[in-house]
């Protein structure tokens, strides 16, 4: 199954982070996104751009629904034109799989927008 047909598991404190090999692995399905480390934490994050406010608004409130349903959460930067997510597991201070699953499904969002 592809990342963007998974979903996220219930993430538990003890869960594993991903390893190198299975992120080179998933990378190649979420080619736009960008690992970045902030506070020490491993993240991937990404900027989708939109032709006004409103339309950054609106993305950002699917990707806010799409959170609730995998109750897995991003931080989201809504600006005029853009919207920066940034996904992580706050309770591993890393990545797990859960955040690639997303990732996955947020480019979908965007791709159907
Ligand atoms: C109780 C609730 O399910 C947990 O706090 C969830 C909520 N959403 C979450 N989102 C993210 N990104 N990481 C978490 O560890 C997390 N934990």
């Amino acid at each position: 199954m592809t990342l963007q047909q998974q979903r996220c598991e219930a993430c538990r404190a003890d869960a594993p982070r991903i390893t190198e090999d299975e992120a080179r692995e998933l990378r190649p399905q979420i080619p736009d996104w960008k690992q970045v480390e902030e506070d020490g934490e491993e993240k991937l994050q990404r900027q989708f751009k939109f032709a006004n406010f409103a339309e950054a608004l609106a993305f950002t409130n699917r990707v806010g629904d799409l959170a609730e349903d995998e109750g897995h959460h991003p931080a989201l930067l809504t600006e005029y034109g853009k919207v920066t997510v940034t996904w992580w597991t706050h309770k591993i201070g890393g990545l797990h799989r859960n955040d690639f699953i997303c990732a996955a499904k947020t480019d979908a969002l965007f791709e159907e927008r």
